[in-house]
């Protein structure tokens, strides 16, 4: 592989605001990319996916390379050097690369992998919690499926379009796809492209969204007509499967506690075609009052540690901190608490997270079902996914009838 220095430099940059500045690596690898308009895809993709890369394995190419932070320059084109000389290629003759030791790092990679805190790049607080909730096996398999750049995935708006139509549609712009029986609105990319440049986007025939997230709205068992409501919306990405599932009949009610978040909903639900969708900003508990059981279908999809889509935010490892897991898991609890009132009798709730902690999950369910709000709810089902079992994005889903 013949490596260009430039891209080489926008990637030291990008891991420089990232590790040294605390950007969110989304945020600092677009804003590197904009430098350059000489840039094609291709150099694009180097940049983005050699960053992420050098993110996921933070602690083990620093015990590498030898390097401490906060990392200066020369530990960073360091990061870079170990990155070329695992990956098998050979290390440009740039000054910045000058005297790698080529043996040392692949010896030292032997040594570290067998301890996964360095194979796997795992803080020493997140891998002992890790190993106690999910036990050994399955944390070290999760983990190191964790670490895998995720597939790209769309969720063909059945508002506009259906599956096979749309695949046809891609296919005419070469943006070829792979469907999956267990997610039936979903389409994989074959190859990464980007797809919010297509007017197929802009007119909002898809959305992009995992195929295991494309599981919690079907989930919910929602029909036509009913009053649903997502209670913690976020920009919609639920909402808008809702609102498809639905028919744009019945109505959808987002609320989120930011405005910004509904915002950036409304301007997707416009795009989608979805009518139904009414937000509602918590700012206030008589928001929550006045629904009292109004609601057919509530949908919980809860703030969390973010722990199963790690393949997307990898940085989220490295800013994750035991304090806030605490406080998540309060709000979880505080959540479910407040919230499932608006069920009506013989309605049902679905609890979400992108976790794979119990303790934010089915801990969570026992916990409320245990507590005199959940006195008259009952679980009837509940569904985990693994990315190292069911190859995307980790997910739990408990859904609750309220009795009466
Ligand atoms: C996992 S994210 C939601 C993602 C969104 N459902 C989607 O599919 O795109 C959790 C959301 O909960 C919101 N949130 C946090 N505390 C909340 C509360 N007390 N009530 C409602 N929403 C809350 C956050 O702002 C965040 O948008």
């Amino acid at each position: 592989m013949r490596f260009h220095h430039n891209l080489l430099q926008g990637t030291v940059d990008a891991l420089h605001q990232i590790f040294n500045e605390g950007k969110y690596a989304d945020q600092a690898i677009q804003k590197i990319l904009k430098r350059d308009t000489r840039w094609g895809s291709r150099d694009r993709g180097f940049i983005a996916e050699t960053t992420y890369d050098i993110v996921r394995y933070k602690r083990l190419y620093a015990a590498i390379a030898n390097v401490k932070e906060p990392f200066n320059p020369a530990d960073l084109w360091r990061l870079t050097a170990v990155w070329i000389v695992l990956k098998g290629h050979d290390v440009p003759a740039w000054e910045e690369y000058y005297n790698t030791p080529v043996r040392r790092i692949k010896g030292k990679f032997d040594e570290l992998s067998s301890d996964l805190k360095y194979r796997e790049s795992i803080p020493d607080w997140l891998d002992d919690l890790g190993r106690k909730e999910l036990g050994e096996e399955l944390w070290a398999k999760e983990m190191s499926a964790l670490n895998k750049q995720a597939d790209v995935v769309l969720r063909a708006n059945t508002l506009q379009t259906d599956v096979k139509t749309l695949q046809e549609k891609l296919l005419a712009e070469e943006i070829q796809t792979t469907t999956d029986e267990r997610f039936p609105d979903a389409l994989i990319l074959n190859e990464r492209a980007n797809v919010f440049q297509t007017d197929l986007f802009q007119n909002g025939l898809f959305e992009v969204q995992d195929a295991g997230s494309q599981t919690i709205a079907p989930y919910l068992q929602v029909e036509s007509g009913m009053r649903a409501m997502d209670a913690c919306a976020g920009a919609g990405g639920k909402s808008l499967h809702l609102a498809a599932l639905m028919e744009n009949k019945g109505q959808v009610i987002a609320t989120d506690i930011y405005k910004g978040k509904l915002h950036e909903l409304k301007r997707r639900a416009r795009r989608a075609g979805a009518h139904n969708i009414e937000t509602r900003l918590i700012d206030s508990t008589k928001v929550i009052k006045k629904l009292d059981s109004k609601i057919d279908r509530l949908l919980i999809d809860a703030p969390c540690s973010g722990l199963g889509v790690l393949r997307r935010n990898p940085d989220a490892k490295w800013k994750l901190q035991p304090e806030f897991l605490d406080e998540i898991r309060a709000t979880q609890q505080e959540i479910l608490q407040s919230y499932s009132r608006v069920v009506k009798p013989e309605g049902l709730m679905v609890y979400a997270t992108c976790s794979i902690l119990p303790s934010e999950n089915e801990l969570q369910v026992e916990k409320f079902l245990a507590s005199e709000a959940g006195s008259n709810f009952e679980l009837l089902d509940s569904q985990s996914l693994l990315a190292h079992r069911d190859g995307f994005d980790g997910f739990y889903m408990a859904r609750l009838l309220r009795k009466n």
